[in-house]
C-alpha cells in the first residue's frame, strides 16, 4: 500500500507472526530489486487499547515513532478487512492513540483524516542540540562551513524543516544525506526542503531518516504546516504538494494538527519465507 506514492510492505500480524526480527526482515523486504519494494515495512497488530497498533520500519531497519502516509493505510486495511468497522478508528502508535476520520465510498475507504496530535516544539525533545525552543530558523552550520536556516519540529518523530527556492536535485541529495545524520541530531531527523507558492500552498521534496529521497511523508508536510505557521511564511491551514501527490494540512487552534489524504491498495500477496533475498 502507499500513501501518494510512499510506499510500504504491511504485514498483517492479527494471525501471524514474522519469521524474522523487524529490524532484519524490513531491509530485505524493502529492497526494490532482491525483494519486494518499499520505503519500508509496516507491521499490523493487535492492540489492548485501540482498533490496532502500527510499527513502522523505515527500509535500513531503523523503527520509527511514526508515519502518516502509513497510518492512513493502517486505518484503510483494518476497514476494509473487517477487523473493525468503527468510523473513526483509533490506532495505537509510538506517539500514542491516534484518531482517524474515514471517508467511505462504497465499501472502500478513499480518504483519511488524522488528528496528528500535537506538534512536539522543545529542542531536548525533537531531539536537537540546536538552541531555541522552539527552533526556528537556526543557522546549521555543515561541515563544508556553509550553514542553512532550519526550523525543526517533533511529530513524533523528528523534522529539519528548510525554506528555500532550491529543490534542485544537485542540492536536494547533496544536502539530505548530510543532514539527516548531522551531529546535531542524536536520532537523526527527517528533512523537508519547502519552496512556498503562496500562504495557502508550498511544494515539498523530503530525505526521510532511515529511507532517504522519498515522493512524501506524512508527518513531514505536519511539520512543514508547523514551521510555515511559526516562521509566519504560511497561514494555519495549507496544501502541500509532494512529488507523490498533497495532503491537506491545518494546525487547528486546539493545537493538533490534523493531516488528510487518500490511502491506496496496490496488490496483496505472501512471500516464501524460506527464500532468502539474493543479497
Ligand atoms: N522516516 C521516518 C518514518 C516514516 C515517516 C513518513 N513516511 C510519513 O509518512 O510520516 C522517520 O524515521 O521518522
Amino acid at each position: 500500500m502507499h500513501g501518494i506514492g510512499n510506499d510500504y510492505i504491511f504485514v498483517d500480524c492479527f494471525e501471524q507472526s514474522l519469521p524474522e526480527a523487524p529490524e532484519v526482515l524490513a531491509p530485505k523486504l524493502s529492497d526494490r530489486h532482491f525483494g519486494i519494494g518499499g520505503d519500508g515495512l509496516i507491521l499490523i497488530l493487535p492492540s489492548d487499547v485501540a482498533d490496532a497498533r502500527m510499527r513502522i520500519f523505515n527500509a535500513d531497519g531503523s523503527e520509527a515513532e511514526m508515519c502518516g502516509n502509513g497510518v492512513r493505510c493502517v486505518a484503510k486495511y483494518i476497514y476494509e478487512r473487517g477487523l473493525s468497522r468503527k468510523n473513526p478508528l483509533r490506532i495505537e502508535t509510538g506517539r500514542g492513540i491516534l484518531s482517524l476520520q474515514l471517508k467511505i465510498q462504497g465499501d472502500r475507504v478513499t480518504e483519511v483524516t488524522v488528528d496528528m496530535g500535537e506538534p512536539i516544539l522543545e529542542a531536548a525533545r525533537i531531539p536537537t542540540t540546536l538552541p531555541g525552543s522552539p527552533v526556528v530558523e537556526a543557522p546549521l552550520t555543515l561541515d563544508d562551513g556553509t550553514s542553512v536556516n532550519v526550523t525543526c519540529v517533533s511529530m513524533g518523530n523528528p523534522h529539519c524543516v528548510i525554506f528555500t527556492e532550491d529543490l534542485t536535485d544537485e542540492t536536494f541529495r547533496r544536502l539530505g544525506p548530510i543532514i539527516e545524520k548531522h551531529p546535531a541530531f542524536p536520532q537523526r531527523v527527517n528533512v523537508e526542503f519547502v519552496r512556498v507558492c503562496s500562504p495557502q500552498r508550498v511544494e515539498v521534496r523530503v530525505w526521510e531518516r532511515g529511507s532517504g529521497e522519498t515522493l512524501a511523508c506524512g508527518t513531514g508536510a505536519c511539520a512543514v504546516c508547523v514551521a510555515g505557521a511559526l516562521t509566519g511564511r504560511t497561514e494555519r491551514k495549507i496544501t502541500v504538494r509532494l512529488p507523490g501527490g498533497e495532503l491537506i494540512t491545518e494546525w487547528a487552534p486546539s493545537g493538533s494538527v490534523f493531516m488528510t489524504g487518500p490511502a491506496t491498495t496496490v496488490f496483496t500477496g505472501e512471500w516464501p519465507a524460506e527464500i532468502e533475498p539474493a543479497r
